[in-house]
């Protein structure tokens, strides 16, 4: 039967790539009269059941008795760039290509319609009886225009009775409204702001990048207030300029109203927003204007990379440094690695942006793989705050205190000059351990190796790595002894309280992400903080990111050690960008700003570094110590973790693993070890590290190893995390 109609000619089979853990696509036949090419989304049986594929290729296998394509989805076609990037991930994350393609096609299909909402419209004769109420109404709905209910009931200060009477009367119409454009067309000229003489030269250069529509990858290095913003607003202004579409991607876009509000001032109108909050109907909405090329900007959360642009023109990565950027479990990507390779498949410019780039950037920068621009000045002259450090062995707060007495003399100053101060302290609730003072029991996660932590706002004790949550007893559990319970360490809670004692008259405010109300509550209370409501704000890292709070004049970071302990190699570094990043909140607005360190080792190099003001110098030093260790960007890393539901299963299969592993020339394998994390969600985890130099092909060599090694049986599981970022 050679005589088989090629499979994009109807008849024929082509293979299809099915978004579920499965690397392979699988070959279909063709019903006759379907035509088929790569990227048409379609219908297939898998087992007993139906379910969306896309068709990858042009089918290897022979009709014969192979399982039909049902039909075809109606929606657009992945185009080949996007299939290109699916392959790709798949490729360097060693996923099955089915999860990648899960990040495109994730749609929960939503049938409920979405709900028009209703306006009214003067069209009738005023009513019999006339109201003042009534008259109101009517004379606020003057000119016939269609308007929201509920504004027309504010703007006329009645109630919504009285615009329902009208409606009753013939008074008023009522109709839909229009739906609010999911994507309106920004303006590229709508408010130019006037640049510096140093915020014009980038923003010359990225304008550039866009007007090529080559690839290429810029850094904007821009101490923190800088307006790095403002500059690449200018690079999107000129995209749109040429009708091409742009990707801001951020790292924590649920929390950035003032983004957005910004966003609008420069452009008219909103950017398409992505992020996991966007559900339903105005999802699809917005996948749809994005295929169509109608939603010229979309800023979103990292899984925006995989959204189906018509026409990109250039990808902004802002705060390129953030940890948020890679994604830990499914499938394991780095967003940022990955819109750099977005970009180079689509041909479009990509910059990243940060006051504090990571090191891997940096040094594509250095080594003139990235352009590299720099912003070393606040906009408007402003200047970066003055650092200080306190020595905690010396300035000791007394027992079961945290603050110091020269943080606390600069924050007394600050309430008194009437200006907000900033306490950042890196730990959720109250404290991070709780033990019994008589017999030494300490409050540990049943499902986990890890302590609980004493949430006094939710009356609980938390597991902050699965969320199991138990009450707070009042004996001890081992001994029963009554009372005997003691929190050990602080946390934001904690600092609340003293806080509390200490300044009375102060209006505090904690902000920490696991408080009821979620980001909505939290958008509205950064937004209080930016407008001055409260004097002292106490803070998690969220708080370090972007926000800018123009009365903040006074950073005190309680416990400037914390990160530097841990021994991932990226402790340094993140330390550094943390701290960085949140002293630079200081000093915003008319007034300078300062920032006070307690720690107990005043000469551990990266505080000194910072201290410094001289950046250079903390990536100097970074730079060889990485460079020395092999390190990445100097190396290439990959964690596999083997977990089970035993630690006999995971250690043994761990070990037959390392035993198939080799050691060409440039390749380490370590472990296996028991994971600091040794058991998470009751499954009991080994590690295995595997680092190389950066000529050996990594991929290559785990899918060799991992499939000459044993596969994984029963409750046995192993995760690739290639280029892993955290090490628990
Ligand atoms: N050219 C300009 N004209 C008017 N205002 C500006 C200009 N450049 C920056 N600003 C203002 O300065 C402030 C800081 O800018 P922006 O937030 O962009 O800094 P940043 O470099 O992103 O800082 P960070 O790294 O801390 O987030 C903002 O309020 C911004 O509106
Ligand atoms: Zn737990």
């Amino acid at each position: 039967m050679n005589d088989e109609p090629e499979s994009g000619e109807g008849g024929g089979t082509v293979d299809v790539l099915i978004p579920l853990g499965l690397d392979q696509a699988y070959s279909y036949a063709v019903p006759n009269g379907l035509v088929l090419k790569p990227g048409d989304v379609v219908h297939v049986p898998l087992g007993p059941r139906e379910t969306v594929g896309v068709v990858w290729s042009q089918g290897s296998g022979r009709g014969g008795n192979l399982k039909r394509v049902t039909g075809r989805v109606d929606m657009p076609p992945l185009d080949p760039a996007l299939m290109k990037l699916v392959d790709w991930v798949a490729w360097y994350t060693l996923a099955p290509k089915g999860s990648v393609l899960a990040l495109v096609l994730r749609r929960q299909p939503d049938d409920t319609p979405e709900r028009p909402k209703l306006g009214v419209r003067l069209v009738g004769a005023p009513p019999a009886r006339m109201t003042p109420a009534r008259a109101r109404a009517i004379a606020a709905a003057e000119g016939g225009l269609l308007t929201g209910k509920s504004a027309l009931a504010e703007a006329a200060s009645v109630s919504m009775a009285v615009i329902d009477s009208l409606v009753d009367a013939g008074t008023f119409s009522v109709e839909a409204l229009p739906r609010d454009a999911i994507a309106a067309m920004p303006d590229p000229d709508h408010a130019q702001p006037v640049l510096s003489e140093g915020q014009a030269a980038a923003a010359k250069e990225l304008v550039a990048s866009v007007q090529t529509a080559a690839f290429g990858v810029t850094l904007l290095e821009g101490v923190t207030g800088s307006g790095k913003t403002e500059v690449y607003f200018e690079a999107v202004a000129q995209a749109i300029r040429q009708g091409r579409q742009s990707l801001i991607l951020m790292p924590e876009i649920a929390l950035t109203a003032q983004f957005i509000d910004r966003f609008e001032a420069r452009f008219g109108v909103r950017p398409g927003l992505w992020h996991s909050a966007v559900t339903g109907r105005k999802r699809e909405r917005l996948q749809a204007a994005i295929a169509s090329g109608e939603a010229r900007v979309v800023a979103g959360a990292r899984s925006a990379l995989f959204l189906p642009y018509r026409d990109l023109g250039l990808i902004v990565v802002d705060e390129e440094h953030e940890a948020a950027y890679k994604q830990e479990d499914g499938v394991s990507y780095h967003a940022r690695d990955m819109a750099v390779v977005r970009g180079r498949i689509e041909n479009a410019p990509v910059i990243l942006t940060s006051a504090t780039p990571s090191l891997e950037t940096r040094v594509n920068a250095e080594r003139g793989r990235y352009t590299h621009l720099k912003l070393p000045e606040r906009f408007g002259g402003r200047e970066l705050p003055t650092l200080g450090l306190v020595d905690l062995r010396q300035d000791k707060p007394e027992r079961g205190r945290w603050i110091s007495g020269a943080l606390i003399k600069a924050i007394s100053d600050n309430l008194e000059a009437k200006e907000q101060s900033l306490l950042f302290l890196n730990r959720r609730g109250y404290a991070p351990l709780t033990l019994c003072r008589d017999c030494g029991h300490r409050f540990q996660c049943p499902n986990c190796s890890a302590w609980l932590v004493d949430h006094r706002f939710r009356r609980a004790l938390v597991c902050h790595h699965c969320g199991h949550v138990e009450r707070r007893p009042h004996e001890c559990p081992a001994c029963h002894a009554a009372e005997s319970l003691s929190a050990c360490g602080p946390g934001v809670e904690r600092l609340a309280e003293e806080v509390a004692t200490l300044f009375p008259q102060a209006r505090g405010i904690v902000l920490s992400s696991d408080f009821p109300g979620g980001t909505e509550r939290l958008k509205q209370e950064l937004m209080a903080v930016a407008s001055g409501e409260f004097d002292i704000v106490i803070g998690t890292q969220l708080v370090a990111k972007g926000h800018n709070f123009p009365g903040m004049t006074l950073v005190g970071v309680v416990d400037a050690d914390l990160g530097l302990t841990s021994g991932d190699p990226r402790a340094a570094e993140r330390t550094f960008q943390v701290l960085r990043q949140v002293t630079g909140r200081a000093g915003r607005g008319e007034r300078p700003g300062r920032a006070l360190l307690q720690t107990h080792d005043p000469g551990h190099p990266v505080l000194k570094a910072l201290i410094s003001g001289d950046p250079e110098r903390f990536y100097a030093a970074e730079t060889a110590s990485r460079e020395a260790a092999g390190l990445p960007p100097f190396g290439r890393l990959a964690g596999l973790i083997v977990s089970a539901n035993t630690a006999a299963e995971a250690e043994g299969h761990a070990r037959a693993l390392a035993r198939c592993a080799d050691a060409p020339d440039g390749v380490s394998v370590l472990g296996p070890a028991e994971a600091p994390l040794a058991v998470l969600r009751g499954r009991h985890r080994v590690r295995l590290i595997v680092k190389t130099t950066r000529e050996v092909n990594l991929q290559d060599y785990l899918r060799a190893w991992l499939k000459r090694g044993p596969k994984p049986k029963g409750s046995v599981r192993v995760a690739v995390d290639v280029d892993p970022q955290s090490f628990l």
